[in-house]
């Protein structure tokens, strides 16, 4: 149940609004149980032709007991509502900032469609918590007391008899609807899971499946998938209508039980006649109250398992890392230091860097070149402190990067990563990421340079910028990087979609802008580096050279060869 607490927790926030509702539930509840004895009592009373007075100050009182009844349902309702809403926007947040710090870990571990899943189905699940589990049970044994405490003033055994009903529909029968529920609802929660993902999956590859052929097949599996969850799905609501037959089968049997016992103790003298269908109407409506005992368990199932898999998300992953209070400063540009740094992925069998040491000067450019795969972006991940080495130590203005506040990296870098995420929006919401404040001249401007003069600010950008050719994507994120500046560059290929014109375009108003901070730009294609301060050249996770666009050519080493294989690529000869 550890897993409920923040649950607890934000339902205790919210207490007051709590206590409305349960009081508005029990005046409703006793509102209503008393609504259906005094129109019981009513009844019985018209036998006996009683005096005109006497009917009329009843039936006033199932009127006033109508009227509070709706009033106090009302409020019940109203408070239960809000004070839910108000639960359920704590457990975003906080869900959500527990999310936020881990992003570049574990959230790319998991399965995207199953991820989303998760967060936005599991939270919303969690509302039913409070509302469809916490709260009736309370209310309905305040309401069932209440009861009992009215009929043992007419016979002890009627009231011995709500007691053992209400044992039987608070705890028994929803007991055994827990029983069924318990493996029906862990296959239906399997198989959508299974079908978010197949959805994802179909949506993000809907180009390659057509093209390959494969949509048909797709097609067929995301039906599939859809059948087997629409199937679980009957099989859970066809339990769960029997546990509500269970439940009402028992109201009824306590009811009739009611009857029977009431007749008979009326036959042995010891209960006057005129109450008995005050008193089965009182068991009827008291027993209807508790309707909600019977879809309890499904939904208390579904938070459980919700608030089990939400603090699985949040709690397996990197613990989030407790952020130290010095800063980087923004205002300059900083030097960077690896030593001996060495780093392996979660689930990889084989390092990604090994034994990395590179020093980057304040205000230096250093590229990094190197094979695919031979970790050339995991060192920028590692220079965000989006990982932190196993071995070795960064440093940034001699600051060893774990003494640094993450924010305050990220705060003085301009990032462009290989897989820029654009959002559905305009170019200008796009480029004003951090809500920086850019003249409308300004953020022109940063078009222009980054080559895209022919964009307006009002151009619309669909999801995941779908609209866009790769390398206007590139160019995007180049200007997004340039529109919020500062004094550290790290760029990961910004250019690789481009052609050559454009770069050298992009790449003379970039270093014009960037002059005097540190740089560092992981490339694959090799001309342009000779302005480069140092050239780092890795493969397979080390560093296998290092120097200036000149050292490296002298040396006719690896990067010689490198730039060879390229010239006799694009004919440049010599
Ligand atoms: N998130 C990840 N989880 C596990 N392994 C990873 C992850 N990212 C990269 N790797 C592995 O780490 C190694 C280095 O990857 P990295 O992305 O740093 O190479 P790279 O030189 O930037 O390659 P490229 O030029 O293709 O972008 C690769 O073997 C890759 O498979």
């Amino acid at each position: 149940m550890s897993e409920l607490t923040i649950l607890t927790k934000a339902m205790f926030r919210e207490r007051k609004d709590i206590a409305i509702a349960m009081a508005g539930g029990f005046v409703a509840g006793i509102g209503g149980v008393s609504l259906f004895s005094a129109s019981g009592y009513l009844i019985s009373q018209t036998v006996f032709a009683p005096p005109l007075y006497t009917l009329i100050v009843l039936i006033s009182i199932v009127k006033i007991l109508g009227l509070l009844r709706a009033v106090s349902r009302y409020a019940e309702r109203l408070y239960t509502h809000q004070a839910t809403f108000s639960i359920l926007s704590r457990l975003r947040t906080s869900f959500f900032a527990k999310l936020v710090p881990m992003a570049p870990g574990r959230l790319r571990t998991q399965r995207s469609g199953d991820l989303l899943a998760r967060i936005v189905g599991d939270v919303e699940s969690l509302q039913h918590y409070f509302l469809r589990v916490a709260y009736p049970p309370v209310v309905l044994v305040m309401v069932f007391l209440a009861t009992v405490l009215f009929a043992s003033v007419y016979s002890i055994w009627i009231a011995g008899l709500l007691v053992l009903g209400m044992l039987v529909v608070v705890f028994i029968v929803p007991a055994i609807i827990l029983q069924g529920q318990r493996k029906i609802r862990g296959r239906v929660r399997q198989q959508r899971a299974a079908l978010s993902t197949d959805a994802t999956e179909m949506l993000y590859g809907f180009l390659e499946l057509k093209v390959y052929g494969k949509l048909r097949k797709r097609e067929q599996q995301l039906l599939e998938s859809s059948d087997a969850l629409a199937s679980e799905q009957r099989a859970a609501g066809l339990q769960l209508l029997n546990g509500q037959s269970l439940h009402t089968f028992v109201s009824f049997l306590i009811a009739w039980s009611v009857l029977v016992l009431g007749g008979y103790l009326i036959m042995r003298g010891s209960l006057a006649g005129v109450f008995l269908a005050m008193l089965i109407m009182a068991a009827l409506t008291v027993f209807e109250e508790a309707a909600a005992m019977a879809t309890l368990p499904a939904y208390k199932q579904d938070s459980q398992h919700a608030a089990q898999r939400l603090a699985e998300t949040v709690q397996d992953g990197e613990a989030e890392p407790r952020q130290p209070e010095a800063s980087l400063r923004s205002d300059t540009a900083p030097s960077i230091e690896l030593s001996g740094v060495s780093f392996q992925y979660a689930d990889e069998w084989r390092p990604a860097l090994r034994d990395v040491h590179i020093r980057i000067p304040a205000g230096s450019k250093a590229a990094i070149v190197g094979a695919s795969g031979s970790g050339k972006t995991t060192i920028i991940e590692l220079l965000l402190k989006l990982h932190a080495p196993n071995e070795g130590l960064i440093r940034m203005n001699d600051t060893p990067l774990e003494e640094l506040h993450e924010a305050s990296i990220w705060q003085s870098a301009a990032v462009v990563l290989q897989q820029s995420h654009f959002f559905r929006g305009t170019i200008r919401d796009n480029l004003l990421l951090n809500g920086d404040m850019l003249s409308e001249e300004e953020l022109r401007d940063v078009l222009v340079k980054a080559g895209l003069p022919y964009k307006s600010l009002d151009d619309l950008v669909y999801e995941r910028g779908e609209n866009l050719s790769d390398g206007e994507k590139q160019r995007l994120a180049l200007a997004r990087a340039m529109a919020k500046g500062g004094h550290l560059w790290l760029l990961d290929e910004p250019t690789s979609s481009l052609d050559v014109v454009t770069e050298q375009h992009i790449y003379r108003q970039l270093f014009e802008q960037a002059a005097g901070d540190t740089l560092v730009l992981i490339c694959h294609r090799l001309s342009g580096l000779e302005s480069m301060d140092q050239i780092i050249v890795m493969d397979q996770g080390t560093i296998v050279e290092a120097g200036t666009y000149g050292e490296l050519m002298d040396k006719e080493g690896f990067f010689y060869e490198m730039k060879q294989i390229e010239r006799q690529l694009i004919g440049e000869g010599g």
